[in-house]
């Protein structure tokens, strides 16, 4: 599957269905590019000296692949391109057919972490081709909309489908985003946080003081986490953001 949304998303994206990476690492889209699955331990860091994660040279300390998941328009493509390359991808909303990703290297504490980074299609028509992809995931990134109320429904939905098929011990983000737009915001902040301690199955992922690292700044996120038990962020990609 191929996305269709700018020619600058098309970077590090899978050109066609039929090379598609294999989400169990058994065909990668072209060398050096994504692998994940049989070299790597099911659900741990990826090691220095074993790319699974792939990634065309890039000198790395340890790999993670990241899903960016939620209902199609919540603004996951923004994230990941404002996350990426620092800008806005404003314009006609096209959504994405399929699934994407994009590597990023960072470094944290003067170690490189590579983050692998998918970005699905929030379509339901794309649902089966997304699952496949959620078992190497170490972390998932469950974006909806606090300006769109069924966006912010179908969270539990999407918990659902995470629940059944990612891994039990993957790490959880729920994002609420266009936090710029607070005139059309329904979806209060208090709502998110809520939910996100409703389901504290869902792995706090980010505990408050852990919110401090940079990591999760670098991801462009704001965090507003008080309780170490939150969750739960909001964040815009509209509006400028710490440099990634
Ligand atoms: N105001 C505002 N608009 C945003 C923000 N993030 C994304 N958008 C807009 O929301 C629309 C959808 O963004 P996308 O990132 O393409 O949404 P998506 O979740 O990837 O959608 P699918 O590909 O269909 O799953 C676009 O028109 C964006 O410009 C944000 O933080 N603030």
């Amino acid at each position: 599957m191929s996305r269709k949304k700018t020619s600058k998303s098309k970077a590090g994206s899978v050109p066609a269905a039929s090379a598609l990476p294999s989400p169990n690492g058994a065909r990668p889209a072209r060398p050096g590019t994504a692998r994940s699955g049989h070299e790597a331990p099911p659900n741990g860091p990826q090691q220095r000296g074993r790319p699974s994660l792939g990634g065309g040279g890039d000198f790395y300390d340890v790999a993670f692949k990241v899903m960016l998941v939620g209902d199609s328009g919540v603004g996951k493509t923004c994230l990941l391109v404002r996350f990426k390359d620092g800008a806005f991808l404003a314009g006609t909303f096209i959504s994405t057919v399929g699934i994407d990703f994009r590597n990023k290297v960072l470094d944290v504490d003067g170690m490189k972490v590579k983050l692998q980074i998918w970005d699905t299609a929030g379509q339901e028509r794309f649902r089966s081709v997304t699952h496949a992809y959620y078992r190497d995931a170490h972390a998932l990134l469950l974006l909806y909309d606090v300006t769109n109320k069924a966006s912010f429904d179908n969270i539990q939905a999407w918990l659902t489908e995470i629940q059944e098929y990612a891994q039990d011990d993957v790490v959880l983000m729920l994002l609420g985003n266009k936090v710029d737009s607070a005139q059309e915001r329904v979806v209060k902040r208090e709502d998110g946080e809520k939910l996100a301690k409703l389901f504290t199955g869902v792995r706090t992922a980010l505990h408050g003081d852990q919110c401090q690292d940079r990591p999760q700044r670098r991801l462009g996120l704001h965090c507003h986490s008080k309780g170490v038990e939150t969750a739960y962020h909001e964040g815009a990609q509209r509006t400028s953001l710490p440099a990634a």
